[in-house]
């Protein structure tokens, strides 16, 4: 192995009663690209946490470039430079690109001036050096996704880092961001800068790594070098199961004629374009297409967050006007929205008040108060029925693994009894087994009855789940297929990319 930047050894850490590490060693050598590859839940983020020092760890000790360390701060994983680029980013929108990428230089000089000129001068260096061709005076909030993601790397970079540690950071990329990503990822590998990164989709990990450490309930199951694995024993390492990759198509006997929702040519400038389709009781439609195809935008309008310029919406046979998510609950309407983390969930309260805020208004006693009793009768009625792994509902939801944030979404919509259930990228960030437990979850709500749209970038996820699929590109519905008669070939053809197929 190349010369070692960081060893951790032995790293416990428990929270109230969950042992999230439990005595795990890690070693990351220099210009090493290493993932951290596990379920959700097997403790990955808080290994990453332990590592940028924010927590302090139980037991262990970490030794970065030779000196050990018992207590770690931040702020020695700062001098020792390792910097941590969460999922939020954590980049100033309102700033530009310069700004963010020289700010924490400047502070850390301790200047009282800002120097303009020699702000852009350190951005346009850092940005040339990793050949990417962004404009320093640009305002972060209008740049894409991968942008953003580029700005956080090269502020990590001028701040001297030797080790970049990536939680999931490929969610918002489309297939060519990725690559560009990964291209970065490489750069800094020739500079001999070290990167960790954690991800649950599985083919980027053996596209991108050398190594990968697989943590399974807060315990090591093993470092492996990638060329020794493949899908298949990975998911076997990670779950220890056997996830059966033969697929069988999702094939569903109780779709019934009884259109629930109908769209008919609608319109809205610059988001979609002629958009007619009818979903059906007991129906699972698919809708996919690359980010940035209006998939989302017109999600929104049937959940009336967006609404359209023109044509119409018809639920249950009738033409509605649908203007306030309140609305559409009324119509029998529910939404899992593609970002759980800001739209869905309300992190800081706990699983029972998150799974009852939709409905609190059926939960009130006769003096017009909320019934705490029913509160909580609904609360574990839905987290038993989803099978929600915790040990109370009482726990914030941030505490939660990402597959259980996902169901405790789930269960608050569930709990409006909706007809129609939109589901947005239902299943990112979460890990394979539970992937296939929110897949048959979503297969039982449609044999009782419930009209559902799966919307996601991953084709695989829309054929083995759906009865129907609905390609868009670019505002406009160009493709629709029976799912027992096409397949992966046809739709990646027709999507424009083709990735390798880890679905369950
Ligand atoms: N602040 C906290 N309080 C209580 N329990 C916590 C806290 N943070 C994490 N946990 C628990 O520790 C365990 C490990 O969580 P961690 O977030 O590290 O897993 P993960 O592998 O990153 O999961 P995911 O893939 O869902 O992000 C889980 O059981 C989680 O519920």
């Amino acid at each position: 192995m190349a010369e070692e930047l960081l060893v951790a050894r032995n790293i416990s850490k428990s929270y109230a009663g969950v042992r999230a590490l439990d005595r795990v060693n890690l070693t990351i050598g220099r210009g090493e690209i290493h993932c951290l590859v596990g379920e959700n839940g097997s403790g990955k983020s808080t290994l990453i946490k332990a590592l940028a020092g924010v927590i302090p760890i139980d037991e262990g000790e970490l030794l970065i470039h030779g000196r050990a360390y018992k207590h770690f701060h931040a702020i020695d994983a700062i001098h020792e430079g390792i910097q941590v680029i969460y999922q939020d980013l954590s980049l100033f929108p309102r700033l530009t690109v310069a700004e963010n990428i020289s700010v924490n230089q400047m502070v850390e000089k301790g200047r009282k001036f800002v120097n303009w000129k020699e702000m852009k001068r350190i951005a346009q260096q850092e940005l040339a050096r990793i050949g990417v061709p962004l404009d320093p005076e640009e305002l972060v909030e209008d740049l894409s996704m991968a942008n953003k993601q580029i700005v956080a790397i090269v502020r990590a970079l001028t701040q001297d880092a030797k080790l970049i540690i990536m939680d999931e950071p490929t969610t918002a990329l489309t297939k060519s961001e990725i690559d560009s990503l990964f291209s970065v990822i490489m750069d800094c590998k020739a500079r001999g800068i070290s990167t960790v990164f954690v991800s649950h989709k599985l083919n980027e990990v053996l596209e991108i790594s050398e190594n990968i450490t697989i943590l399974r309930d807060g315990k090591k199951v093993g470092d492996y070098r990638t060329d020794e694995l493949d899908t298949e024993k990975l998911t076997f390492y990670m779950t220890g199961k056997k996830i059966d990759h033969s697929r069988f198509l999702y094939h569903n006997q109780h779709q019934q004629p009884t259109p629930v929702l109908a769209l008919k040519d609608l319109s809205k400038i610059d988001h979609y374009e002629q958009i007619s389709f009818t979903l059906t009781a007991g129906e699972i439609l698919g809708i996919t297409g690359l980010l940035g195809s209006g998939r989302t935008e017109l999600a929104l309008s049937i959940f009336g967050l967006n609404p359209p310029d023109s044509g119409e919406i018809w639920v249950q046979g009738r033409p509605v006007t649908i203007t306030s998510p309140r609305q559409a609950v009324n119509l029998g309407i529910g939404f899992l929205p593609e970002d759980r983390h800001i739209q869905g969930l309300f992190l800081q309260q706990t699983i029972e008040n998150n799974i009852s805020a939709t409905i609190l208004n059926k939960l009130l006693n006769p003096f017009k108060l909320i019934s705490s009793g029913k509160k909580s009768q609904t609360a574990t009625r839905w987290a038993t029925e989803l099978h929600i792994k915790t040990p109370t509902l009482e726990m914030f939801a941030e505490n939660l693994s990402g597959g259980n944030q996902q169901r405790v979404v789930v269960a608050k919509w569930l709990a409006t009894h909706p007809t129609i259930f939109i589901l947005d990228s239902p299943t990112v960030g979460i890990d394979i087994a539970s992937k296939a437990e929110i897949h048959a979850m979503i297969h039982d709500l449609a044999a009782r009855g419930m009209g559902i749209i799966i919307i996601s970038d991953e084709v695989p996820e829309v054929l083995y789940n759906c009865n129907r699929v609905l390609v868009m590109k670019a505002g406009k519905i160009i493709g629709e297929f029976e799912t027992q008669k096409t397949t992966e070939e046809e739709l990646f053809a027709l999507v424009g990319r083709k990735e390798i197929s880890v679905m369950s």
